[in-house]
């Protein structure tokens, strides 16, 4: 759907790109990364509007360098800053850009009554926009994006401005315009755990470079751990300590997490997280907490949030660089 090769932009005291080469496939893509990363960059030079310095990219099989109107046609785009006239209402405004996209005028309003209606917008789409909050406003940005129909949408920061409950709306939103229309989604974001939760797979960048593209399930699995609590016995008195030596000899990666406020309820007991290295990780620690006669008080999943990967990709990233350069 989306490809990039040796992708470079230089600005002249900035390089926003680095040769950057990911494939993005049908689905909804997260693009992560800090601000100054250089997301919205790679938008604008996938829309055609802003030539590369070198390399190439292609959106829907058209080339960036050549196909930028044909590519526009055929993909929406919700750019990140406010851009509404103030005085114009979202109908007006969005049977504007349906008109300007395309449409015929009747197919323009009935396309954007619908549009307004599944961003949740109806009631107040004849008001001045002057008067929307952020949300409403974002809504609105997210209506023109789709409202010709496009088979991708390139989002830049939607939940930006909102709080909690207007993240977590638009968030349900995106993950819908796929769901429900089959329209693929390149989402950017600043904030990683929003895009866990909404997103097929994720690509972080950081300083114009690519640091890691994986799918979600990958990034939170990939580094799964499991967290087991059990009981004393006479014979172990400190069973923690003695089953983290039973796995550490079975070799087995483990470290002590102490009593956590998440486990605090369940009474006595440390927690200890064990890599989970593949199924027999499980029965590793079952057999290890029977040979030792100790009571297995719990046993779960404990999965590694974006953050966690992302910073620990960035750490490495790093290590990288100043190995590279020693
Ligand atoms: N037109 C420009 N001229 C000079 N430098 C630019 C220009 N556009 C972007 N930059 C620089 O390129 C880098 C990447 O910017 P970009 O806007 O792509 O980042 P971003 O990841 O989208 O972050 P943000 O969410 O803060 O916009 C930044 O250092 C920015 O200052």
């Amino acid at each position: 759907m989306i490809a990039t090769e040796s992708l470079s932009k230089r600005f002249p005291r900035v390089t926003a790109l680095d040769r950057l080469s990911v494939d993005i496939t049908p689905g909804v893509t997260g693009l992560v990364g800090a601000n100054g990363a250089g997301k919205s960059t790679l938008i604008k030079i996938l829309l055609g509007l802003s030539p590369a310095t070198e390399g190439r990219a292609s959106v829907l099989g058209l080339d960036v360098a050549t196909e930028g109107a044909a590519i526009r046609e055929q993909v929406g785009y919700m750019p990140e800053h406010d851009c509404l006239p103030p005085d114009v209402s979202a109908t007006e405004f969005v049977v504007h850009m349906a008109r300007m996209s395309g449409l015929p005028v009747t197919a323009a309003r009935e396309r954007t009554a619908d549009t307004l209606r599944h961003v949740g917008l109806y009631e107040e789409r004849y008001r001045p926009m002057g008067g929307y909050s952020t949300g409403m406003k974002q809504r609105v940005k997210l209506a023109q994006a789709l409202v010709h129909d496009p088979r991708l949408v390139l989002l830049d920061e939607p939940t930006n401005g909102l709080d909690p409950v207007g993240r977590d709306e638009m968030l349900g939103l995106i993950r819908r315009i796929h769901t429900d229309f089959g329209i693929s989604v390149l989402v950017t974001s600043h904030l990683l755990g929003e895009l866990e939760r909404t997103c097929d797979h994720v690509v972080v960048i950081d300083g114009g470079k690519l640091l890691r593209s994986s799918s979600t399930s990958d990034f939170t699995q990939a580094t799964a751990s499991l967290a087991v609590e059990v009981t004393d016995s006479d014979a172990h008195p400190d069973g923690t300590a003695a089953l983290a030596a039973a796995l550490t000899a079975a070799g087995l990666a483990v470290q002590p997490v102490g009593r956590t406020a998440e486990f605090a309820a369940a009474g006595s007991g440390h927690v200890l997280l064990v890599d989970v290295t593949g199924d027999d990780t499980y029965d590793a620690v079952r057999d290890a907490v029977a040979g030792l006669g100790l009571g297995l008080i719990r046993m779960e999943q404990r999965r590694h949030r974006i953050a966690e990967v992302f910073q620990s990709a960035h750490e490495s990233a790093h290590e990288r660089g100043s190995t590279d350069a020693a």
